[in-house]
């Protein structure tokens, strides 16, 4: 099996292709041959797969670097160890950067290759099913202890080289955590989509043709959006559906407590509910509940503070005039950015956290 989507934007275009087996033959899908390679991965990808990759190269042309795994590598100084790194092995505007992992090496290694030198190519290879959403688009970035991703850019990768075949050795733990970025683009797509994902049970093995068409149905609602709005002016601001609550959970458990989707699945269930109330619509809230519940998404938070929270969704990018904007739904495939009022938000939070207290 192999697919291809190709990302058309102002800053250029490249394809993200998704098929089986497909990391042993990077060369192929290469725009074109680089002086040296430089592939950068996290501990336990790089157990796995790296040697698959790193062999397709002359060894005088290839380095490597491994990182901690987990979202705690997003930071600051594992992004000045990765630059003191590539600089001392002589990477220079016509090396290739690759990023071999998830989301987290991901975000990391694509602003490392826009920052180094002014900015180097870099491609993506994703393994977990969450980087079918952070490997397309070209954001890249590391957190803050304010807040997530507040440090970054807009950085295409020259190509996305998806593996499929890599999925199969996610935890269970990880195979939610991606599904929730895969419901999210059901969301935003309509009732077919997502009445489709909300079907899958992620507690036995996945079958890889719906898995598959899942993710390829993901990277369509994805790509369309960033086609429309590469540098979110206004419709990119549809994929943070849930986000605005999910960032600021990471961030005030402590980042790598709760995964990126298990804090998105948590803040998409309050944006449902917050869009409920604000627009008098019926949403399929309890159907969603429902599906996280049974399949093992974390629902019953620790004590937090609403307000300490609200400070946290303060400092999310999309703020404007100091009002915090959410993604809300008017119905499934119906996304609106509005406005929130600070005291109706607040009250909601208290509510909403009440329901989820142990
Ligand atoms: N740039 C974007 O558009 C975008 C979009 C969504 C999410 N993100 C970011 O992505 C990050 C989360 O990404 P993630 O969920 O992929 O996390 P991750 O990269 O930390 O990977 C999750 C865990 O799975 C392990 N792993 C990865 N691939 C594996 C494989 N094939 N087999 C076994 N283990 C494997 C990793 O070592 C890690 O422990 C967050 O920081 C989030 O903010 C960015
Ligand atoms: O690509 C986007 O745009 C998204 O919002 C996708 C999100 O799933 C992703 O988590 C992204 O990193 C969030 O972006 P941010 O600008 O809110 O940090
Ligand atoms: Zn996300």
């Amino acid at each position: 099996m192999e697919a291809s989507v190709t990302i058309q934007t102002r800053s250029g275009s490249y394809v993200v292709t998704a098929g089986t087996g497909i990391r042993k033959q990077v060369i192929k899908y290469l725009p074109k041959s680089y002086e040296s390679i430089y592939i950068v991965s996290d501990q336990t990808v790089a157990d796995l797969y790296l040697e698959d990759i790193k062999k397709q190269f002359a060894s005088n042309q290839v380095d490597s670097y491994v990182v901690p795994s987990g979202e705690a590598s997003k930071s600051i100084d594992q992004y000045y160890e990765l630059i003191t790194d590539a600089l001392e092995k002589g990477l220079n505007r016509h090396s290739l950067v690759i990023a071999l992992g998830g989301g987290v090496v991901g975000d990391l290694v694509g602003f490392f290759a826009s920052t180094f030198m002014r900015g180097i190519d870099f491609v993506q290879m994703p393994t977990t099913i969450l980087a079918h959403d952070s490997s397309v688009g070209g954001k890249v970035g590391i957190n803050h202890a304010l807040g997530k991703n507040l440090i970054g850019s807009f950085y295409p990768p020259v190509a996305v080289i998806y593996d499929v075949e890599t999925l199969k050795s996610l935890p269970l733990r990880e195979v939610r955590s991606g599904y929730a970025e895969v419901v999210k683009h059901g969301f935003l797509e309509g009732e077919s989509f997502f009445r489709d994902v909300i079907r899958a049970d992620l507690t036995k093995p996945l079958d890889e043709r719906t898995l598959t068409k899942h993710l390829l149905q993901g990277i369509q609602v994805k790509a369309a959006v960033v086609e429309r709005d590469e540098r979110e002016s206004y419709h990119r601001m549809f994929l943070n559906f849930g986000h605005t609550l999910g960032h600021a959970l990471e961030s005030e458990l402590g980042y790598g407590t709760w995964t990126h989707g298990e804090a998105v699945a948590i803040g998409m269930l309050f944006a449902l509910k917050v869009s409920q109330r604000t627009f008098r619509v019926d949403l399929p809230y309890e159907a969603y509940y429902e599906w996280i519940k049974t399949n093992g998404y974390p629902t019953v938070l620790p004590p937090l503070k609403a307000e300490s929270l609200i400070n946290k969704m303060k400092k999310d990018k999309k703020t404007k005039n100091k009002q915090i904007q959410m993604v809300l739904l008017k119905a499934v495939g119906h996304p609106v950015i509005q406005q929130m009022e600070e005291e109706f938000l607040y009250n909601q939070l208290k509510d909403f956290l009440g329901e989820l207290v142990d």
